[in-house]
């Protein structure tokens, strides 16, 4: 299978790390282009990967098309790689936030290419990733069950209506960074109490790796799970209703609104 990359920079890489990994393509099968020559031939030298003279040479070269553009470059990208689309009718993934799949017809103008919308998280750079899907009219069965086989080689995905990809940009695409934000808050306070940065990361990031995986091996709820660490009386309840005085439960609600908005502007 023929994978190609408009657009290589922290998103792309995380997918072709894992897919390279998961040994679900070769660096001989994958084709890339983006806006920095300085970046992105270097980069195609160190995986193996065919370096393309622009966006269109991706298109010819690909049966799956991966456009990894910020979602205001769409339109054009699109507009430039038609004539190369319309001959070599490859399946388009987009992962453009905010960008629906009639939008990305409309683009093109022409209703036989093959979209499949995807919403994937940098997680997928250790084939433990999240990733969203929905196809539009064109796409064929047989298409969209070839880049879901992809697509699980990097970790879990989920067909999901249009109308909830921004709930999932919000609680997948973009959570990471949101953990990632509790991991760094709590290492330094470890540093605070006078542990090392990096044995407070490991520590913080080892607990948060362990109770996620404790949800979903677990059937409790996550509010139950809370209650079994909180001992009568003990030091979790206490902090717990300190971190719930502090607002803690409505900073992560605001957070997730304001993403989701910021997804449907
Ligand atoms: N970073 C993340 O965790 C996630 C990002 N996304 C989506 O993935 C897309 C890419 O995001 P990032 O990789 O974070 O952005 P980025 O800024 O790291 O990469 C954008 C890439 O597009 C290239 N580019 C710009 N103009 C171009 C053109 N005309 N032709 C070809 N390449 C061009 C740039 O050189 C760069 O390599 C965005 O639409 C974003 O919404 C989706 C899920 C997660
Ligand atoms: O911040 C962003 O817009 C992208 C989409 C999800 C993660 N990063």
């Amino acid at each position: 299978m023929k994978v190609g990359f408009i657009g290589v920079g922290n998103m792309a890489q995380a997918l072709i790390k894992g897919l390279l990994h998961a040994q679900a393509v070769s660096g001989s099968e994958i084709f890339i282009h983006s806006a920095h020559r300085a970046n992105y031939e270097p980069y195609a030298a160190k995986y193996d990967l065919h370096a393309c003279a622009d966006n269109s040479e991706v298109v010819t070269n690909s049966d799956y098309v991966f456009l990894a553009v910020k979602p205001l470059a769409a339109g054009p990208i699109l507009a430039e790689i038609k004539p190369a689309l319309l001959q070599k009718k490859p399946v388009v993934l987009s992962m453009l936030t905010g960008v629906k799949l009639s939008e990305l017809e409309n683009f093109v103008g022409e209703s036989d290419i093959e979209f499949l919308r995807i919403m994937p998280n940098v997680n997928v750079a250790i084939n433990q990733g999240a990733t969203a899907l929905v196809g539009n009219a064109a796409l064929t069965k047989e298409h969209l069950s070839a880049a879901q086989k992809l697509l699980a080689a990097l970790g879990q995905t989920t067909a999901l209506s249009e109308k909830d990809f921004s709930t999932f940009v919000a609680l997948a695409g973009s959570s990471p960074a949101y953990v990632y934000f509790y991991i760094d808050a709590m290492a330094k306070t470890g540093v605070k109490y006078g542990l090392t940065k990096k044995q407070a990361v490991q520590i913080a990031a080892q607990a948060v790796l362990g109770s996620a995986a404790n949800v979903l091996a677990s059937d409790k709820s996550p509010q139950d799970l809370i209650d079994d660490v909180c001992s009568p009386g003990g030091t979790t309840i206490s902090g717990l209703l300190a971190m719930e005085e502090a607002g803690f439960m409505t900073a992560v609600i605001k957070g997730i609104d304001v993403t989701i908005a910021k997804d449907q502007q």
